[in-house]
């Protein structure tokens, strides 16, 4: 799936790393809705979490991206959602099999555990990345309950 639509959202421990994706991806064209937050005052991640998963819920072929301290909380609070399956990554390749074998639609990145240019990497893989389908299909069908 390559998509244009993109929602991004993230807390005060992912601000910056938000702020720098987000003019990244204008650059290259992107349709990105930013969710904040908007500095790095201390704030609440559901805050962010719950409208990118409202969001990419609602947009068919759209893409989030979550940023925290852990990845954790906004990883917990997006999937909370009925048909978000956001992944908690830590390197390009769990990017990768996020979209290739669970069709990961929101991606969740741990800002104070991760390097900037693997964070870079990990979007840049999630965006690009297909999902396989085939055997992957039937058990990412099992997900819901
Ligand atoms: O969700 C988190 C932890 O589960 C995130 O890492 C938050 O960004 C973190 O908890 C924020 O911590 P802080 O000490 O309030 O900056």
């Amino acid at each position: 799936m390559k998509t244009n639509k993109l929602f991004i959202g993230g807390d005060h421990a992912g601000f910056e790393l938000k702020q720098k994706f987000v003019d990244y991806l204008n650059d290259k064209g992107f349709e990105v809705t930013d969710h904040g937050t908007y500095s790095e005052d201390s704030t609440d991640y559901p805050d962010y979490a719950h409208p990118v998963a409202d969001d990419v819920a609602k947009n068919d072929d759209s893409l989030g991206i979550l940023i925290c301290g852990s990845g954790n909380g906004v990883c917990m609070t997006a999937n909370k959602h009925k048909d978000i399956r956001a992944a908690l990554c830590w390197n390009e390749e769990l990017a990768a099999l996020a979209r290739q074998h669970n069709n990961a639609n929101v991606i969740c990145i741990p800002s104070r555990f991760v390097e900037e240019e693997v964070a870079f990497k990990m979007l840049s893989t999630f965006l690009n990345t297909d999902f396989e389908g085939g055997r992957h299909e039937r058990r990412v069908g099992k997900i819901s309950c």
